[in-house]
Order: structure tokens, then sequence, then C-alpha cells
């Protein structure tokens, strides 16, 4: 049988670590450019995982000795009004990277949106010549979310290569880009989504299960593989409390690895945000 203590992979430890190698990088850099990285980050409308994500990316950007610009638009706001701003922040000098906030408001086009982004600002990685770039396997800004994720493992000496792999959503911020990051380590991946047929059956078959879904405690013990490793990308508000895709106890009885809700994913997302960001700056040297 399998040995039953799961490890807890502690995507908040790992964040600090990164944050503050990137906290050394701007030193050493922002004499030469005369100016911090710059962070620009939209919103409109109130969507409460956005709200956790503004409030921890602005934090995060004072620690380490980058500007941030938040604009927050009220739900209601035209797309001109807010096209308008993105094409000042690509000629703004003190903005490397760039981020809407999704999901938008659904009279706005996300996709139209997201392509007037300068490509080299597109600090999210959202921009389709930066997915294209993904899916062609080169060089290029990447989705902060899936590569933290990959990151995580990394970090834990966790490979990849030849398992199984099922990640459980398929949107454009998350599950299609982790699928393709799998998939350049060598994994063997499949892509659950709300039409796959029981789920359960699919899940069960992983030896590493990736949710990002968006619905609290999804993902239960039993539809988990004894000695997977599990990793929960899902932010969701239960009251006051914030809580994943997987139901956290009981998975954590059959896991070997387990990544936590807060603390996992979420401070990953905000680190490779703020690298990203500090990458396009370096480039402008
Ligand atoms: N930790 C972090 O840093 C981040 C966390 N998040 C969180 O991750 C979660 C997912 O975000 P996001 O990808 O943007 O969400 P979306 O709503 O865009 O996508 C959800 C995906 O889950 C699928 N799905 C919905 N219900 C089920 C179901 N019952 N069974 C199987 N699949 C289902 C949908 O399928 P279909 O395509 O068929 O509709 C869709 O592909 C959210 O909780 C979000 O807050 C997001 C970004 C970063
Ligand atoms: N264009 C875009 N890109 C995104 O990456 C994106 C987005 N839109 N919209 C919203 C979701 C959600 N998201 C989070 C990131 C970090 C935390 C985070 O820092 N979480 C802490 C919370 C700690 C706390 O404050 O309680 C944690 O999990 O430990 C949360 C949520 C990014 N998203």
């Amino acid at each position: 049988m399998f040995a039953t203590t799961c490890q807890i992979l502690d995507g908040k430890a790992k964040a600090k670590k990164i944050q503050s190698a990137l906290s050394d990088r701007i030193k050493a850099l922002q004499p030469a450019i005369g100016r911090p990285p710059g962070l620009a980050v939209l919103m409109v409308g109130d969507d409460p995982a956005s709200a956790v994500y503004v409030r921890n990316k602005e934090k995060a950007c004072e620690k380490i000795g980058m500007a941030s610009f938040g604009r927050h638009f009220p739900g209601d706001t035209g797309e001109a009004e807010i096209a308008a701003e993105i094409d000042r922040l690509n000629r703004d000098e003190r903005v490397d990277g760039i981020l809407i906030q999704l999901p938008l408001p659904p009279h706005l086009d996300a996709v139209r949106l997201l392509h007037l982004i300068d490509p080299d600002k597109d600090a999210d990685g959202l921009h389709p010549v930066n997915l294209g770039r993904l899916v062609r396997g080169e060089p290029g800004l990447r989705s902060c979310t899936p590569a933290g994720v990959m990151e995580l493992l990394k970090e834990y000496e966790i490979s990849v290569a030849g398992k199984q792999a099922v990640v459980v959503g398929r949107s454009i911020l998350v599950g299609k880009p982790l699928a393709l990051m799998l998939l350049e380590e060598n994994a063997t991946v499949t892509i659950a989504h709300s039409k796959t047929k029981d789920l359960a059956s699919v899940t069960k078959n992983a030896d590493i299960l990736l949710a990002a879904v968006g619905k609290a405690e999804l993902i239960t013990g039993e539809m988990v593989k004894p000695g997977a490793v599990v990793v929960d990308v899902g932010i969701n508000r239960v009251g006051e409390r914030l809580v994943g895709d997987v139901h956290y106890p009981s998975v954590f009885e059959v896991a070997s690895y387990l990544t936590p809700v807060p603390g996992g994913i979420g401070p990953m997302t905000v680190a490779m945000l703020l690298q990203n960001t500090v990458e396009s700056f370096e480039r402008k040297r």
C-alpha cells in the first residue's frame, strides 16, 4: 500500500524566495534604467477572486520595489474607454507590464481587449502572440498561474515526464496553457471540462491532478488515485473563507502532495507576474 503522509506544496514560501531574488535584480538594474519596473493592472467591476489578487499584487510590488499603477473602472464602463487606457499604458515608458483582470463584465469583449496589449508588456502571457509562442514551444511571456504551478512542482523535484496528468478546466487563463506546459515537460495530458462524462473516472487515472474549475471543493478524496500529486488552482469565496476546487481534508488522506488554499498557487501566481514584469524591464536595458 501507499505511504499515507501527504506533503504540502508550500507556494507561499517559494513565492517569498522568488520575490526576494527579484528585489535584488531590481536593485541592481534600477540605477542603469533610472526608474523601477512598473506594473499596470486594469480591473473592471468587482469579481471577488480578482479583488484578492489585486490586493496581493499591490502589496508584493511595494515590497520588492516595483511601481504599481492600478486602474479600477466601474462595472458598466464602455469598451472604448478601456481600449483607450490600454493604448495609453502601451505608450507609457514607466510601464513594463499590463494585466487585465479576468473575468470582465459580459458587455466587454475580453479577446478583443487582450489583442490591444503590446505583446512585450503582456505580463499575463494572454496575448495571442504569447499564447502562440507557448503552443510552438518558443520563448515568450508565459501565463502566470500555469507557470507558477510548474515552478512549484520543480521546487519539490516532482517530475511530470511520462506521468498521467489530468487538468480539470480548459480556460485560456489557466487550463489550456497549463496543459501545454505539462505537455512541454513530457506529461501525458488529459483535459477535462464541464462536458466530461464521469469526471471521477478520469481524475482517478491521474498521477498528477490539477484543478482549475472555480467550483468550491469539487474534487473529493474518492476522485483521487492514492499517492497522486494534487494541485489546487481554485480560489473560491465561501462566506468569509477562501477555499479551493479541492476538498482538502478528504484529498489530504489519499494524495502524496497537495497545494493548500490559501498559501499554494495564489502566491506563486503573484510571484510569476512580478517576474514577467521584471524580465520585460530587464529587456529594456
Ligand atoms: N490561484 C490563482 O492564482 C488563480 C486562481 N484562479 C481560480 O481558478 C479557478 C478557475 O479559473 P478560470 O480557469 O479562470 O475559470 P473559468 O470559469 O474560465 O473556467 C472554468 C473551467 O472549468 C470547467 N468546469 C466548470 N464546471 C465544471 C465541472 N463541474 N466539471 C468539470 N469542469 C468544469 C469549465 O468547463 P467549460 O469550458 O466546459 O465551461 C471551464 O473550462 C477559479 O476558482 C479562479 O478564481 C484563476 C486564476 C488564477
Ligand atoms: N488576467 C488575470 N490573471 C490572473 O491571474 C487572474 C485574473 N485575471 N483574475 C482573477 C484570478 C484570481 N487570481 C488570484 C491570484 C492570486 C491570489 C492570491 O494571492 N491568493 C492568496 C490569498 C491570500 C489571502 O489574501 O487570503 C493565496 O491563495 O494564498 C488569488 C487569486 C488571479 N487571477
